[in-house]
């Protein structure tokens, strides 16, 4: 069948709009009905009570209208505001992405088939390209139209054949602010919450907070992210159990003990992963990762003979957090039998910690399947400045980047600990931002928070951290 020139007509271009968009068209028509069988008055007081309850749902319970309401709404006003009509036309043809029907001369502008706006700031509108564009020719686009579209940055992705999907940061919400300062150290062990260790902001403002009591965390960024801040806040946070032998953090620390050394009280063990001479020695710090294994398989020996199912915070069974600074080298880069040895380690103590209290909380710079080959373990991930888009959903998970975290497009310097943290039953990465710790707020830290002696339950600490 050969194409004609003569376009389709207005009526059903109108009837396929309005079977597009069920609920745009419903809407009015709904309203009509009601109206006309049951009277303006009856429709309005329906109409009228929906608003009410909505009100109600909005001031009521806050958790639950931002978190299920508010989204659709936003993106609701957004798909007919901000993308709609000749705002999103004009911004196509000023940017070449509409193209001209070569037998009707008629303008076929790419079809936005939804939008979704998680949070305030970042929007993920999916549209379907007109014949022949490819999605080289929009990510060629990419920079003039988030300025056609008056947004901050925007990253064009692949979803399907045909159909490209718009990740649109419209605006920076940490982009201008000075850096968040350490919150106060916490007076007592009882003003802690494991469940909500407060680790710096969201985009919203709000305190950033994270369970770390039943989690393991992947903390990932390249070298000058500000993973520091994230190890530091994490600590801070849990300062005052630390000190009353509630928690105890075991630091491995194959970077030299560099910045880690200086806190090295703070620490129930800690290893540099070097000899005395300062050679590497990677067997020291895969002998603390064993300590931390071992009194985990006591823990569970001691919860079964108790016939209990989960531990309680005590200074008897404390929370036994092991942090690895520079994962890489303990599970990719050293030698090969401390590498198999590490892996094998922390990966019985991953899958069989939660309940004897046993986190695991690792730093990364570089988060391929390689050198996180445990990475499906993690509960929590955080996602600091990358340099690749692929180390992006390696870190977070499938989808993650498609969903909005363009942590590879985050600013170096300027937006040092800003990220995305990504939980295990949420769906959406969020945006936040770690508190900046600086040396004198560490100095803090280990001047009030180091244990003054090892409770006389535990082992004493190893050579390394009195050193
Ligand atoms: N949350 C933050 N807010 C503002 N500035 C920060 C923050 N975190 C870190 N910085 C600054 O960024 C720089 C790099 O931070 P940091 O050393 O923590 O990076 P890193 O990811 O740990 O790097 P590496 O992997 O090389 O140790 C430091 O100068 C620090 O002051």
């Amino acid at each position: 069948m050969g194409k004609s020139s003569r376009r389709q007509g207005r009526e059903w271009r109108a009837a396929l709009w309005c079977a597009r968009h069920p609920l745009v068209t419903s809407l009015p028509v709904s309203v009509g009905a009601s109206a006309a069988t049951f009277g303006p008055v009856t429709t309005s007081a329906v109409a009228a009570g929906l608003g009410v309850g909505l009100l109600s749902w909005y001031r009521g319970h806050p958790d639950s209208f931002d978190h299920l309401l508010l989204p659709r709404l936003r993106a609701a006003r957004r798909r007919w505001w901000s993308y709609a009509g000749h705002r999103w036309s004009r911004a196509l043809r000023d940017c070449d992405l509409t193209r001209e029907h070569r037998q009707t001369q008629v303008e076929r502008v790419p079809r936005i088939l939804r939008v979704r706006s998680v949070t305030p700031s970042i929007d993920m509108v999916d549209v379907l390209m007109v014949g022949g564009q490819t999605l080289r020719m929009w990510q060629d686009q990419a920079e003039p139209l988030a300025d056609a579209l008056r947004a901050h940055h925007l990253v064009v992705l692949k979803i399907r054949p045909q159909t490209v999907r718009l990740v649109i940061e419209r605006t920076d919400p940490f982009g201008d602010a000075a850096p968040i300062d350490a919150m106060p150290i916490a007076e007592d062990s009882a003003d802690v919450d494991l469940t909500a260790v407060p680790l710096g902001e969201t985009e919203f403002g709000e305190e950033w907070t994270e369970q770390l009591i039943g989690r393991h965390w992947l903390n990932a960024g390249v070298t000058g992210s500000g993973k520091g801040s994230l190890m530091w806040s994490t600590l801070r946070g849990v300062g005052p159990m630390i000190r009353d032998g509630l928690v105890r953090v075991r630091m491995v620390d194959p970077k030299g003990g560099m910045e880690t050394g200086a806190a090295a009280p703070l620490f129930f063990e800690h290893s540099s992963c070097t000899t005395a001479d300062g050679t590497s020695d990677l067997s020291s710090g895969v002998d603390v990762i064993e300590s931390w294994r071992d009194d985990m398989k006591k823990r569970q020996k001691d919860l079964r003979d108790a016939g209990l199912r989960k531990f309680t915070v005590s200074r008897e069974t404390p929370l036994d957090v092991l942090m690895v600074d520079e994962l890489a080298m303990l599970s990719a880069y050293g030698d090969s039998q401390s590498v198999k040895r590490a892996l094998r380690l922390i990966a019985e103590g991953m899958t069989q910690g939660r309940a004897p209290g046993f986190s695991f909380v690792a730093y990364v710079q570089e988060p391929t399947k390689e050198v996180v080959p445990i990475r499906d373990l993690f509960t929590t991930r955080i996602c600091l400045a990358l340099t690749s888009a692929n180390h992006v959903n390696a870190v977070l998970g499938d989808g993650m980047l498609e969903a909005g975290a363009l942590a590879h497009e985050i600013p170096l310097g300027t937006h040092a600990g800003v990220g995305f943290v990504k939980h295990e039953k949420s769906r959406h990465p969020r945006r936040v931002r770690a508190a900046n710790q600086t040396d004198e707020d560490i100095a803090e830290l280990v001047r009030t928070c180091s244990p003054e002696q090892p409770p006389d339950n535990v082992v004493p600490l190893r050579d390394e951290a009195v050193a």
